[in-house]
């Protein structure tokens, strides 16, 4: 399993957003702003969905990568950090109840 996490990217994503390199496509999205980055989300996501559909593993393979990273602009953009959206995910597990407990005790 690789080492690189999506924390990771979103950390990238908020240094190069301000970098002021012309080259990067993300400071590019950054200046354009939410409604050209999650135009950008809306196509991956679609492209995302064609390669599923059509059986093309590689395809979706590429393609999801696109999607979590214009994912992550939008997020960025919209000053949501990654971290909420894991907080959200655990607790539909309802396992965050458990972790504030045993937080709570000293075993956290
Ligand atoms: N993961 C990505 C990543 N995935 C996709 N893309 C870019 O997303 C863009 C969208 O591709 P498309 O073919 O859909 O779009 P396009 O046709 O080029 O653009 P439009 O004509 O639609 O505007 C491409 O320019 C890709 O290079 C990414 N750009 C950056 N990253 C990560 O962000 C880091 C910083 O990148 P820069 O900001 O470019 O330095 C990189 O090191 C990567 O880790």
């Amino acid at each position: 399993m690789t080492g690189f996490s999506l924390s990771d990217l979103e950390a990238t994503i908020r240094e190069r957003a301000h970098s002021g390199d012309p080259e990067s496509w993300t400071a590019k999205l950054y200046a354009r702003g939410i409604d050209k980055a999650a135009q950008k989300l809306g196509e991956e996501a679609v492209e995302t969905v064609i390669a599923a559909v059509k059986g093309d593993r590689q395809g979706l393979v590429s393609e999801s990568a696109d999607l979590l990273y214009h994912w992550l602009v939008v997020l960025g953009i919209a000053g949501v950090p990654l971290d909420e959206i894991l907080a959200e995910l655990e607790r539909r597990t309802g396992r965050s109840g458990i972790a504030e407990k045993a937080s709570r005790d000293g075993r956290g």
